[in-house]
């Protein structure tokens, strides 16, 4: 995936200035600055949801559609707004998203395993109602991990979970980026992005302030 002077303006408000910057396989960007700085402007850019006002979005050399479904078979998104259906349970959320996205007969078997990566197979029965906010968001989290993907774009993921929860999504994180995922999130935790990310962007007010190698960048933004 790669922006190319890609940027973003809603009505008079540059939310995002002309960017160059590129995901590949196999590796975690994070971007990372203060409340209004950007980031999900740029996820939102970056998984096809919204169009750049200028440049362009590329996924593997073409232009990003969310509309096209070879796109969106490809990426997990897991965005800002919070959306589930009210008479679903958490195992009906999840195997809904793996028919639906073509997991077939292992459908199931799929559910089962990311019920259990994220602390969920207690509550697979539970309807969202009767969740706590950091089960909702493991359910939410869930619903990218059960799915074929090639791209992963991930807006906070961190929040609402415990510090275990956020151990088991660093470490699929971590497992991810050796199957080849080219992940991009957006996080507030610096111990997120430092145990995962291969590369950290850090905006200000939509303009790019750091960027490179995490270690570097943590430690020039002070973070
Ligand atoms: N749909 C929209 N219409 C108008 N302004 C918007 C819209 N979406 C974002 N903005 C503005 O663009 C700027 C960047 O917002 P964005 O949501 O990308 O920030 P962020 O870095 O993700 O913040 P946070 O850490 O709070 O999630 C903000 O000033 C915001 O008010």
């Amino acid at each position: 995936m790669r922006l190319r002077r890609a940027g973003r303006t809603y009505g008079e408000r540059q939310a995002l200035f002309p960017i160059d910057m590129a995901v590949r396989a196999g590796e975690c960007v994070a971007l990372m600055g203060s409340n209004g700085s950007g980031k999900s402007t740029l996820l939102r850019l970056a998984s096809g949801r919204e169009k750049p006002t200028t440049g362009s979005v590329l996924f593997e050399g073409h232009p990003m559609r969310e509309e096209d479904p070879r796109t969106r078979a490809r990426i997990a998104v897991v965005g800002d707004t919070v959306s589930c259906y009210p008479d679903l349970t958490a195992r009906a959320h999840l195997l809904l998203v793996a028919r639906a996205q073509g997991v077939g007969d292992a459908a199931a078997e799929w559910t089962d395993r990311v019920l259990a990566e994220r602390g969920l197979t207690a509550h697979a029965d539970s309807y969202p109602s009767s969740l706590s906010s950091g089960q909702m968001q493991s359910l939410l989290l869930g619903c990218a991990f059960v799915r074929p993907r090639d791209m992963l774009i991930l807006d906070e993921p961190e929040q609402r979970l415990d510090p275990a929860a956020r151990d088991r999504l660093a470490e699929q994180i971590k497992q991810e980026k050796r199957d080849g995922v080219a992940v991009l999130l957006a996080t507030h935790h610096t111990d997120l992005a430092g145990s995962t990310a291969d590369r950290v962007i850090v905006l200000e007010e939509g303009r790019v302030i750091a960027a490179g190698a995490t270690e570097k960048v943590l430690k020039k933004v002070g973070l």
